[in-house]
C-alpha cells in the first residue's frame, strides 16, 4: 500500500452571530467567525491537509476568496470536493485526526457528530477520523477569544500497483 502524508492549518477570527460551523456542525456560540465562507477551520484545515498531502496546493487556490461562488459556501461542498481529487487520482483518506484550539466553545459534545459528518463526506468509517480540542490555557489569540484555530494531519492510502 501507498501512503502519502498532509498537514493543514486554518483560523478565523470571531466576530458577530450565534453559532460557528465546525466540521460541517452547527455549534451554539455567542460568537460566528468572519469569513468568506462558512469559516468552518475544521473543513478548512482538513482540505489543506488532504490537498497538502498530493502537492495540490490550499483551499484558496481551488476556492479563491475573490470568487463570489465560495461568498457564505457550505464548507461541506470543499470536502466533498477534495476528496474527489484525491480519489480521481487513485488514493482515499485512510485517517485522518484535527485538533480545535479554542477556549469556548466547548467542542467535546459536538465531536462524534463532525466525525460522522467528516466521515461520511470522506466515505471512510468513524474510526478513520478523529476530531478533538483544546483550550490554549487563556494564552495568544484563542486564549483571548479573539480566535479559533484548528490543525489537521491526515493519511491517504492507495493500493499498491
Ligand atoms: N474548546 C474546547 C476546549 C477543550 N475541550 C475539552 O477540555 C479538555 C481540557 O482542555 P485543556 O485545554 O484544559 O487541556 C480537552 O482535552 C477537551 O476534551 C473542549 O471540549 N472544547
Ligand atoms: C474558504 C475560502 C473560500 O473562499 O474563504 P474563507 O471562508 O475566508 O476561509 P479561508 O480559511 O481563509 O480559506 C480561503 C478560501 O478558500
Amino acid at each position: 500500500m501507498n501512503v502519502r502524508i498532509g498537514q493543514g492549518y486554518d483560523v478565523h477570527a470571531f466576530g458577530e452571530g450565534d453559532h460557528v460551523m465546525l466540521g460541517g456542525i452547527r455549534v451554539p456560540h455567542d460568537r460566528g467567525v468572519l469569513a468568506h465562507s462558512d469559516g468552518d477551520v475544521v473543513l478548512h484545515a482538513l482540505c489543506d491537509a488532504m490537498l497538502g498531502a498530493l502537492a495540490l496546493g490550499d483551499i484558496g487556490l481551488h476556492f479563491p476568496p475573490s470568487d463570489a461562488r465560495w461568498k457564505d459556501a457550505d464548507s461541506r461542498t470543499f470536502l466533498r470536493h477534495c476528496d474527489g481529487l484525491l480519489r480521481e487520482r487513485g488514493w482515499r483518506v485512510g485517517n485522518a485526526d484535527v485538533t480545535i484550539v479554542c477556549e469556548r466553545p466547548k467542542v467535546g459534545p459536538h465531536a462524534d457528530a463532525m466525525r460522522a459528518t467528516v466521515a461520511g463526506d470522506l466515505r471512510v468509517g468513524l474510526d478513520d477520523v478523529s476530531i478533538k480540542a483544546t483550550t490554549s490555557e487563556r494564552l495568544g489569540f484563542t486564549g483571548r477569544g479573539e480566535g479559533i484555530a484548528a490543525l489537521a494531519v491526515c493519511l491517504l492510502v492507495r493500493d499498491a500497483d
